[in-house]
This record gives C-alpha cells, sequence and structure tokens, in this order.
C-alpha cells in the first residue's frame, strides 16, 4: 500500500517525514488551508529522494499557475481538490501525475468519475467538507463497494492511528494507497514524526 503524507512546509520536518520514506508528499497551494506553503524551501524539496513523488495540491487554481509551480519546484503530481475539469486533468496528464480529488459522503455518485477515465492517474476519496481538505474527518467506507471503475485510488479523510488497522482491511481491488495529514500534526502543518512512525510501522 502507498503512503502519501500530506499538508508539509517547514524544512526540518519536510526532511523529517522524508527519511521515514513515505511514497508521496504533499504541499498545499491552497491560501484558505492552514497549511498553505507560504515558504516552502526549494533547496529542501530538490534534495528529496527521487523516488518521493512531490505533489502539488491545489483548490480551483488557474493551469498557468499550477503548470508554472510544477517547473519553479519540480513537482512530479498534482492533486486537485476543485472542480477541475476532466479536460485540465488530461492536459496536465501530459506534465505529471494527476490525483484527482473527490469529496465523498453518503449519497456521492460515482458516476461522475467516468468522464475522468485515462484522463487522471489516480482519485482521491476524501471526506466530503465545506472546506474541501484537511477535515480530519472520516466518511462512510462502505460507499466504496460502489465504485468499480479500474483508476486506482488513494483514500484519505481522517485517516489516524484509531483507525489504520481497519483501514488495512480494506479489499477493494483498486485501493491504492492512504493519505495521512491533520491527525498527525503537532500543529498545522508539522507533521508529529512519532505518529507517522507508528502508522508506517502498522500500514507497512
Ligand atoms: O489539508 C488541507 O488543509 C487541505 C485544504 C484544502 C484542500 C486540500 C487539503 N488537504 C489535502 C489532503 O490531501 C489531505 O490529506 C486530505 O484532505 C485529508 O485530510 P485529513 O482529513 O486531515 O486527514
Amino acid at each position: 500500500m502507498k503512503i502519501k503524507v500530506c499538508g508539509l512546509r517547514e524544512a526540518g520536518n519536510i526532511e523529517a517525514v522524508a527519511a521515514l520514506k513515505p511514497d508521496y508528499m504533499g504541499f498545499i497551494w491552497y491560501t484558505q488551508s492552514p497549511r498553505y506553503v507560504y515558504r516552502l524551501p526549494k533547496d529542501v524539496l530538490a534534495a528529496l529522494p527521487a523516488n518521493i513523488t512531490k505533489t502539488a495540491v491545489f483548490v480551483n487554481e488557474h493551469i498557468d499557475i499550477i503548470t508554472a509551480l510544477i517547473h519553479e519546484f519540480g513537482f512530479n503530481a498534482v492533486q486537485l481538490h476543485g472542480k477541475e475539469s476532466p479536460e485540465v486533468c488530461a492536459e496536465l496528464k501530459q506534465e505529471v501525475q494527476v490525483l484527482k480529488a473527490f469529496g465523498v459522503d453518503e449519497h456521492f455518485d460515482f458516476e461522475q468519475l467516468k468522464p475522468y477515465a485515462g484522463k487522471v492517474d489516480y482519485f482521491l476519496f476524501d471526506t466530503k467538507t465545506e472546506k474541501h481538505g484537511g477535515s480530519g474527518r472520516v466518511f462512510n467506507w462502505d460507499v466504496l463497494n460502489d465504485y468499480r471503475m479500474d483508476t486506482p485510488f488513494f483514500l484519505s479523510g481522517g485517516l489516524s492511528l484509531d483507525n489504520l488497522a481497519e483501514v488495512k482491511n480494506i479489499k477493494h481491488p483498486a485501493f491504492y494507497g492512504v493519505d495521512l495529514n491533520s491527525r498527525f500534526e503537532t500543529s498545522p502543518g508539522m507533521k508529529n514524526i512519532e505518529k507517522l512512525k507508528q502508522a508506517f510501522a502498522v500500514l507497512r
């Protein structure tokens, strides 16, 4: 199972998380997030091992800005949490991996994902909230039984040391990885390395 740690921004903390060897690290370019990367250290990002996929997270950002940031910081993936169209995803997919996030609740209609087939690399199923992400809240994972496409997905939303053992029991054929964020923090944007170590031990 792949592990993504999201919402990083401080040099020492980024390096400490990288030492745990996550598969993906996420950096949030959404000014309304408490994890917004207002001072992302470029040299620290450049020094990350090549097998960690550096992922820039956006909410309804203009594609020209996304592309400029990909080039400036050397991102290998983008994660899109807004109403980004399949066409925008397809264009970005020519350059980097695309993770398209969807807020899921009990009424989520998986049919709406069909136009994204082949235009994204992964879906990321997060808990539906007004704030687009980082809620620390879990959705009812039973709804994943209604997802029948081949596109692999990350599970996100409120994952914590209290529910990771349960996550390991999810047997969906397209289940690709987990996304760890606010439940592994000392404060917004600062990851708790001890908690993450425990999580990695459970998941690997
Ligand atoms: O984390 C945020 O503040 C955030 C805000 C707006 C869009 C996306 C955001 N996070 C992206 C993520 O990948 C989070 O890991 C995901 O939303 C789950 O967060 P959490 O429920 O805190 O585990």
